[in-house]
């Protein structure tokens, strides 16, 4: 592709060439030959090392292909190794590189327009209101930034242990005390199961006790000397791959529990230690602990857990892209409670930290409690009607920025709005075995918030899934968007029209898969004329939400909401960036 042509000729070469088309050196201008010797060194130099066996040959196509932009070509080379891999992460490639490759391809589509150019005029204005109080905000945010609140999610193979551990992470810090414990233990006992005491402190449900399988997101929070934190406790079982989707998107970070004694039926296919890491890994979470659990039960032998950490750390680094420091092993137990708050008697040959350890650590890497430049925002994860008519709470963890009590909000995708009547955090301190209920003149991104609304004209409207944001900043609805989409774990194509569901935040959503503007061949192309997506590959392609409009973001809008994830028959076929929110202009 020549560099100088008009956006007109771009708009030709866009419909009337295919990736299929032959690079010819011969054929290029002057101009193009010049620049394509500049770049061919500084491409081989930035790649050396790292994806030999590339010929000149290969990566001048490669420069011509990406009208001779070195960052998009290194990205075309990297991909051509990702795809090798069984399941990706979609890494790297830059929003702002990927925004360009849209606002091209856009062009083709016609009757289609890039939505965050709005189109606000059927949206009822909604107007700011001043906080109750005035208060220092600079002062209190500082105040916040003393402790700040790290979530962490536990993930894993169903029974490898994560309910369990959580107790005896509570127990040991003192947030849960002996009289429950005992309760629990004696309630357990009667029903024959008392090996699950400990996991029936996150276990609440008559259903879950009963079957010994957590079935949906339980999230507790608890606050040290050092910092807060919130622990979600996910359900393993593949039928609730679902709401632990859901817990992921609440989450900093990942608490991987590996089973070590039935490793391998876990980590398999049909295992789900796999599915819980990449779809971790797809939805922006880039820290993982992983306790490799239930050592007591193989006699902490070091060789078998050195073996497992290996297969994991490959998977880990190799196909999902994890980057080593960002990975810590520990053995565990938490049954017994080794190497969760307090170190191991049994396991001499560890000299690491310690799970509470670990999460005291990465608490203390978070630099900014709160990014000035982001505004407001909050996915509401729970409802309680209030008792007065226009009352109504909402409940969730604030995904940016801030608010007070006396400050409108307005709720995508109804447009409805309310003020914020007051705010309430809750936290149990460790060693006080009581949960505080606390009232806030202030909360900041990150803190799991209650937000009691009044005046609201139809509280009935808004549902869980719902974004609130400040007005003027309203996150307008779509229905349609454009996606970078990598797939995996495919029994038959992805084709044009096939119904999946889509999962972004806590939203899950029928979707189907629109059309295709391209898709990455095996040989690294750009195939344009390809209308399905196999196994391991990926393309950009525009995706129909079935049912209703939806807030969403686009990747450069947020690295964490600008992401999705695809479902189809029970299984995880793939993840993606969106790139941009289209709407037609009937809309
Ligand atoms: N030997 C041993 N057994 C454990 C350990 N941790 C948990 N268990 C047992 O494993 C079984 C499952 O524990 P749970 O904590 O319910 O497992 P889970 O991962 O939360 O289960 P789901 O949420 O349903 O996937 C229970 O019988 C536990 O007592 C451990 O460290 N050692």
């Amino acid at each position: 592709m020549p560099l100088n042509y008009s956006q007109d000729d771009m708009e030709d070469y866009a419909n009337e060439n295919d990736s299929d088309e032959q690079f010819n050196e011969d054929n290029l201008n002057d101009e193009d030959y010049n620049t394509l010797y500049e770049l061919l060194p500084k491409v081989k130099e930035q790649t050396d090392g790292k994806y030999r066996n590339l010929d000149d040959q290969k990566i001048k196509e490669l420069l011509w292909m990406n009208y001779f932009s070195i960052d998009d070509t290194i990205e075309e080379i990297k991909r051509s190794y990702k795809r090798k891999k069984v399941a990706s992460n979609f890494a790297k490639p830059s929003p702002d590189e990927v925004h360009n490759e849209v606002s091209q391809v856009t062009k083709g589509v016609s009757q289609l327009k890039v939505a965050e150019e709005k189109n606000n005029r059927s949206v009822k204005k909604v107007n700011a209101t001043k906080p109750k109080t005035k208060i220092n905000i600079q002062k209190a945010i500082a105040q916040k930034a003393k402790k700040p609140n790290l979530s962490f999610i536990m993930i894993g193979h169903v029974d490898s242990g994560k309910s369990t551990m959580i107790g005896r992470l509570l127990y040991d810090l003192h947030i849960v005390d002996s009289k429950v414990m005992h309760k629990l233990t004696q309630e357990s006992e009667r029903i024959g199961k008392p090996s699950f005491s400990l996991a029936w402190v996150m276990d609440q449900t008559p259903e879950e006790r009963e079957r010994g399988v957590t079935v949906d997101i339980c999230e507790t929070q608890f606050e040290t000397d050092k910092g807060r934190y919130t622990v979600i406790d996910s359900p393993g079982h593949k039928d609730y791959v679902p709401q632990m989707i859901n817990g992921v998107t609440q989450a900093d970070i990942a608490v991987m529990i590996v089973d070590i004694a039935s490793f391998k039926s876990g980590f398999g296919d049909n295992g789900q230690t796999k599915e819980h890491l990449t779809i971790a890994k797809s939805l922006g979470i880039d820290n993982c602990i992983i306790c490799i659990n239930k050592m007591d039960s193989i006699g902490w032998d070091k060789e078998m857990f050195d073996s497992v950490k290996g297969e994991l750390d490959d998977f880990l680094m190799e196909e999902l892209h994890f980057k080593p420091a960002n990975l810590k092993f520990v053995p565990t137990s938490g049954y017994l409670g080794d190497n969760i708050v307090k170190r191991s008697q049994n396991c001499s040959w560890y000299n690491g930290k310690v799970l509470m350890e670990l999460l005291e650590d990465a608490n203390a890497s978070i630099k900014e409690v709160v990014d000035k430049k982001s505004e407001f925002a909050m996915t509401v994860n729970d409802l309680q009607k209030g008792g007065r008519e226009g009352e109504l709470t909402i409940g969730g963890r604030i995904h940016s920025g801030t608010i007070q009590p006396g400050e409108t909000i307005v709720i995508s995708p109804t447009n409805e709005s309310g003020v914020v009547d007051g705010i309430t955090v809750t936290s149990t301190p460790v060693g006080t075995f009581k949960m505080q209920k606390k009232t806030a003149q202030l909360a900041i991104r990150s803190e799991f918030v209650d937000l009691k609304l009044k005046k609201v004209e139809n509280p009935d409207d808004i549902l869980i899934g719902d974004v609130a944001t400040k007005p003027g900043h309203y996150i307008k609805p779509v229905k349609e968007f454009k996606c970078d989409i990598n797939c995996f774990n495919l029994n038959r194509p992805l084709l044009v029209g096939t119904p999946f569901i889509l999962f972004r935040g806590n939203i899950s959503i029928p979707c189907r898969l629109k059309s295709i503007d391209y898709v990455v061949t095996a040989s690294g192309k750009m195939n344009k004329k390809r209308k399905h997506l196999a196994s391991s590959s990926s393309g950009l392609v525009n995706i129909e939400v079935l049912d209703r409009s939806i807030p969403m973001f686009t990747f450069k809008q947020d690295t964490k909401l600008g992401r999705v994830v695809l479902r189809r028959d029970g299984k995880t076929i793939g993840a993606g960036k969106v790139v941009g929110l289209v709407t037609h202009k009937t809309e």
